[in-house]
């Protein structure tokens, strides 16, 4: 799969590169837009990198890998359809790739056809699965006659209708800006407050990790052995350090049935005591365990932060680094 070339974008002569999900007109290169330049300068050293369309979540992760783009923005769960699968697996292949950091965007959906399509005309309807998920049911009501057909993306959807392949696309209103398409319908999701998580991923290195902010979240995967309580014991690494896990999904290993990546994220960052513990514990337990990085916890504009559930008793930062002290006393005879 191969970049989507836009004239002007190339032409713009800033140093860092940033690959999205297209073409233009997708939900993802709406979050990527979010990013300020202070962040985007945090993030990857350069605030006005240029972007770029990708055909597909794997493109633009596989660009990232060989070098041709900096960073890669890509969708990874969404509140009501789960994670997103390519994303998942994109994200445990080597060489390894970290998440620096996390857009949370509202999504509402648009159904957009060419001008002058009623819905009587409307034989076949396209979007990508998260979009078909989101919508399943106004589909089935409003155009039950219709093919429904399944795309890389939102804005890929638009882009067929805009060709004439299919009637109507399911995607951003702003893909009709892109596409030279109109609305048909507005709001059609069939669950309100649906909020998609976007992640920006570059590879590990310079300009380094991002800072501990208080409010963070590190995202990892591990795989262990098919034992009874072999899961629980990874969990139990995680809960006695008292990190507030935050979500747990598999993938399947593909080339060993039966076994699966766990995908966990929990609050904290690596740069502390109880997280860094915790990941420490699960490289000695686990038969692997891929650091998906530590970055600060992003809110829906309008929402409150959430930080996560109290650590508990002991768990704090200042309760690890007072026990790290004192046992460091004990080690060199001045303690007791
Ligand atoms: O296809 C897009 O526009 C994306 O960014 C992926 C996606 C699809 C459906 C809901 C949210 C994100």
């Amino acid at each position: 799969m191969t970049e989507l070339r836009v004239g002007d974008e190339a032409q713009r002569s800033s140093t860092r590169r940033i690959a999205f999900l297209g073409p233009h007109g997708t939900f993802c290169e709406q979050a990527l837009r979010t990013l300020t330049p202070t962040v985007l300068g945090d993030a990857l050293g350069d605030p006005e990198p240029s972007l770029h369309p990708f055909a597909s979540t794997t493109a633009a992760l596989d660009a990232v890998r060989s070098g041709d783009v900096d960073a890669a923005c890509v969708p990874v769960e969404n509140s009501v359809e789960g994670g997103v699968p390519a994303t998942m697996d994109g994200l445990v292949e080597t060489p390894p790739l970290v998440i620096v950091r996390e857009i949370l965007l509202a999504v509402r959906f648009s159904v957009l056809v060419r001008p002058g399509t009623t819905s009587a005309d409307v034989r076949s309807v396209a979007s990508h699965p998260h979009g078909e998920a989101q919508t399943r049911r106004w589909i089935a009501e409003h155009l039950p006659a219709a093919e429904v057909r399944l795309t890389s993306s939102t804005a890929a959807a638009a882009a067929q209708v805009a060709a004439g392949e299919v009637d109507a696309a399911v995607c951003a209103p702003v893909a009709a800006v892109h596409h030279g398409l109109v609305e048909l319908a507005s709001g059609v999701h069939d669950t309100g407050d649906a909020v998609t998580r976007f992640v920006l991923v570059r590879p590990p290195g310079a300009p380094g990790l991002p800072a501990p902010t208080g409010a963070d979240r590190t995202s990892l995967a591990a795989t262990t052995v098919n034992r009874p309580g072999a899961l629980l014991a990874v969990l139990t690494e995680i809960a006695v350090r008292g990190v507030d896990l935050i979500r747990i999904e598999s993938r399947p290993l593909k080339d060993r049935r039966g076994e699966y990546w766990f995908f966990l994220d929990g609050t904290g960052h690596v740069g502390e005591p109880a997280m860094g513990e915790a990941l420490a514990a699960l490289r000695r337990r686990c038969t692997d365990v891929r650091f998906l990085g530590s970055y600060p916890r992003a809110t829906v504009a309008g929402e409150e932060d959430g930080t996560g559930a109290d650590p508990g008793a002991g768990q704090t930062v200042k309760d690890y680094t007072e026990a790290a002290s004192w046992l460091a006393s004990l080690r060199d005879g001045t303690g007791a």
